[in-house]
C-alpha cells in the first residue's frame, strides 16, 4: 500500500454521520460499483476539468514524468475554466478572472509575458467617492482605514505568534477601533475587504483571508485588457504541449460532463453524461469547492465525513461584474468610482472605468463602465432579470451624473452561482476553517482520487496562481506514484477527527507581507475639490 497515509477507514465505519444522499457501499479493491454497459476507455490519469489546474496537471504529467496516457474531461467547449470572456459592443470583457495579482515569479505573470498578454497597471488609489450628497471628501476615512490595515497586519502576526485563536476580520478591526458607521466608511471597508475576498468581514478568517493580494509574489495588480481574452495564455500553453495543435488532441474530451466518480484502492472509474466510462489508475478532480458542495458529481463510495467536513467548512464566494456599454463616456477619468449607498453596504458600490487613461481610448465607440457586487448582493442580482438590474443601475447613475446621461446600448451580467460547473466565483477562507480542515480538503482518497484546484492551495486559494501551482503539485504526487510505484507516493497529512486544541491556525499561511490592500493614495489626486486631513 502507498505510504502517505493510513488508509482512510470506511466512511460508514468511522462516522455515525453518513449523509442521507445515497447509500455508501463498503469500499473494496475495485472502484466501487464497477459496472455499467457504457463504452470503456482505459487511461493512466483522468483529469476532471480543463481549467487552469487541469492544464497545469497535464503539463507536469507529460513534461516532468513522461506520462502521455491521460485524458482531460471538460464539460465546456473549451479549456480555461473560469478564465472565460464574452463581448460587449466590440470589446472583449472578462466574465471571470481579470487581474494578474502579483508579478515577479508568479507563474501567471510569467505565462502572460510568454504569450504577450495585453494588460495594464491598476492603481487602486485612483478613485472618487460619491454619496447621496454628491462628491465626497473621503481623505480622512481613507487615511484612517489605511492606518487600520497596517495595524491589522501587525496584530495578526503578533496574535498568531502568541498562539491566540483566529477571529473574523470584523472582530479584529473592531478591537483595533474600526467600527464603520457612515456609508462612506462602509464602502471603503468593502473596497478593501469584500472587493477582494467576495465575502464580508464578519465571515472572513482574520489569519487566512487577510493575506497578501499579490499572493506572495512581487507587488503589482495588472488588469488584463486583451481582445483574445485572459484564457488565451492558458489555451496557448495547453496547445503547446498537446497533440494536433491542441484543440483536436483526442485526449481532451470537450462537452463531456462527469456525472459519477467511483474510487477504490486499485483505481478510479469516471462516468460521463455520454455513458462512457474512463477506467483510470488515478483521477485528479479539479472541480471547484462550490461544485463539490453541491453534489453536482456523485462520488462512490460517498466521500468520508472528514472530507465532507473540509468541503463544507470552506466557502465558495460570489463576485459578479455587471458591464454597461454606452454610446459616450459621462463619468470621470479615474479608474474607480465608489458609491456609498445610504441603505445597503456594498450595493452597486465599486465601479470600474475601462476608459481610464491607458485603458480603452476615451471618446471612442467603446465606452464601458462596470460595477462589481459580491455575496448577498450578487445573489440578489442573479435572481433578477437583466432588465431589472439595468433599470436599478441607470436610476443610480442618473442620481449621480444627472438625468441627461444616455441609456446603455449593451449590457452583460454573468450568473456564477447559478452555473452548475462553478457554483460561485472563487473560494474564501472563513473563520472556523482550521489548517487541518484545509489539509483534509487537499488529501487524496485511497491514494487514487486526488483533489486539486484553487481552493486546495493554502497560500494562494482564490487566485489563478493557486490553481496553477496546486495543479502542478498534485500532478507531481500522481506522477511520482506512477513512475516510482505506490510505495513512493508522497505523504499527505489528513485527520479523521479534528481536535481543536491540536489544530491551531496561524498567520503564516500567506507569505509576502500584509500589503494586500490598503488602497492608500500615494498622493492626493487633482480632482477639483479640497481635501481635509
Ligand atoms: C468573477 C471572477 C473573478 C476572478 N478574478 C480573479 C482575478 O482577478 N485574479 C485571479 O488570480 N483569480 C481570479 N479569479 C479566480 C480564478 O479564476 C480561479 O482561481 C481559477 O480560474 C480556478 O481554476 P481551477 O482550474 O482551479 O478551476 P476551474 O476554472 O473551475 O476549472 C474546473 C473545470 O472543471 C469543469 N467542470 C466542472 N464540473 C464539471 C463536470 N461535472 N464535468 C466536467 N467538467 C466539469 C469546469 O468547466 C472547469 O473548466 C476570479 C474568478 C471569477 C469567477
Amino acid at each position: 500500500m502507498p505510504s502517505y497515509l493510513p488508509l482512510p477507514p470506511s466512511p460508514l465505519s468511522t462516522s455515525p454521520y453518513p449523509s442521507f444522499l445515497y447509500p455508501s457501499p463498503p469500499p473494496s479493491g475495485k472502484p466501487c460499483c464497477s459496472q455499467g454497459g457504457g463504452r470503456r476507455h482505459k487511461t493512466k490519469v483522468a483529469i476532471l476539468g480543463g481549467g487552469v489546474s487541469g492544464i497545469a496537471s497535464a503539463k507536469v504529467l507529460l513534461q516532468e514524468y513522461g506520462i502521455s496516457d491521460f485524458v482531460i474531461l471538460e464539460a465546456r467547449h473549451e479549456l480555461g475554466g473560469r478564465a472565460q470572456d464574452t463581448k460587449i459592443g466590440q470589446t472583449t470583457i472578462e466574465r471571470g478572472c481579470n487581474w494578474i495579482q502579483g508579478l515577479g515569479e508568479n507563474p501567471i505573470w510569467k505565462l502572460a509575458q510568454k504569450w504577450g498578454l495585453e494588460n495594464v497597471e491598476q492603481d487602486y488609489s485612483d478613485l472618487v467617492t460619491y454619496d447621496t450628497s454628491g462628491l465626497v471628501n473621503d481623505t480622512v476615512v481613507m487615511q484612517r482605514y489605511d492606518k487600520l490595515f497596517e495595524s491589522l497586519g501587525e496584530y495578526a502576526a503578533n496574535r498568531s505568534e502568541q498562539g491566540r485563536v483566529d477571529l473574523t476580520v470584523k472582530a479584529a478591526s473592531g478591537i483595533l477601533g474600526w467600527v464603520p458607521t457612515t456609508p462612506v466608511e462602509k464602502i471603503y471597508e468593502y473596497y478593501n475587504i469584500d472587493f477582494e475576498t467576495a465575502e464580508p468581514p464578519q465571515v472572513c478568517s482574520f489569519y487566512n483571508a487577510l493575506g497578501n493580494t499579490e499572493g506572495g509574489f512581487a507587488p503589482g495588480n495588472n488588469l488584463v485588457l486583451d481582445p483574445r481574452g485572459f484564457k488565451y495564455i492558458f489555451q496557448q500553453e495547453a496547445y503547446s504541449f498537446l497533440d494536433q495543435g491542441g484543440k483536436r488532441d483526442p485526449r481532451v474530451h470537450y462537452d463531456t460532463l462527469v456525472t459519477e466518480v467511483r474510487y477504490g484502492q486499485e483505481g478510479v472509474e469516471v462516468v460521463t453524461d455520454k455513458g462512457t466510462i474512463f477506467e483510470a489508475d488515478y483521477a485528479i478532480s479539479t472541480f471547484s469547492v462550490g461544485v463539490l458542495q453541491n453534489h453536482d458529481v456523485r462520488f462512490l463510495p460517498e466521500l468520508p465525513e472528514w472530507k465532507r467536513e473540509a468541503i463544507y467548512a470552506f466557502d465558495m464566494a460570489t463576485y459578479t461584474k455587471i458591464f454597461l456599454h454606452f454610446p459616450s463616456q459621462f463619468w470621470g477619468d479615474e479608474q474607480y468610482m465608489l458609491w456609498a449607498d445610504p441603505d445597503v453596504r456594498g450595493r452597486y458600490g465599486i465601479w470600474q472605468n475601462l476608459n481610464a487613461p491607458g485603458f480603452l481610448p476615451r471618446n471612442g465607440s467603446e465606452n464601458i463602465f462596470f460595477v462589481t457586487v459580491t455575496d448577498s448582493e450578487a445573489y440578489r442580482v442573479e435572481s433578477m432579470s437583466d432588465q431589472e438590474v439595468q433599470d436599478e443601475l441607470m436610476q443610480l447613475l442618473r442620481s449621480i451624473y444627472g438625468n441627461d446621461i444616455p441609456d446603455p446600448d449593451d449590457f452583460y451580467m454573468p450568473r456564477w452561482t447559478k452555473d452548475p460547473l462553478f457554483r460561485g466565483s472563487y473560494s474564501n477562507w472563513p473563520v472556523g476553517e482550521l489548517e487541518g480542515h484545509h489539509q483534509n480538503l487537499r488529501a487524496p482518497l485511497l491514494d487514487r482520487l486526488h483533489f486539486t484546484g484553487e481552493a486546495m492551495s493554502a497560500p494562494y486559494f482564490g487566485f489563478l496562481q493557486g490553481a496553477w501551482l496546486e495543479g502542478e503539485s498534485t500532478a507531481r504526487a500522481v506522477g511520482q506514484c506512477l513512475v516510482k510505484g505506490d510505495a513512493s507516493c508522497p505523504s499527505y497529512e489528513y485527520h479523521v477527527e479534528l481536535d481543536v486544541c491540536e489544530q491551531p491556525t496561524s498567520f503564516t499561511k500567506r507569505t509576502g507581507g500584509y500589503g494586500r490592500w490598503p488602497k492608500a493614495r500615494d498622493q492626493t489626486p487633482d480632482d477639483g475639490y479640497e481635501r481635509s486631513g
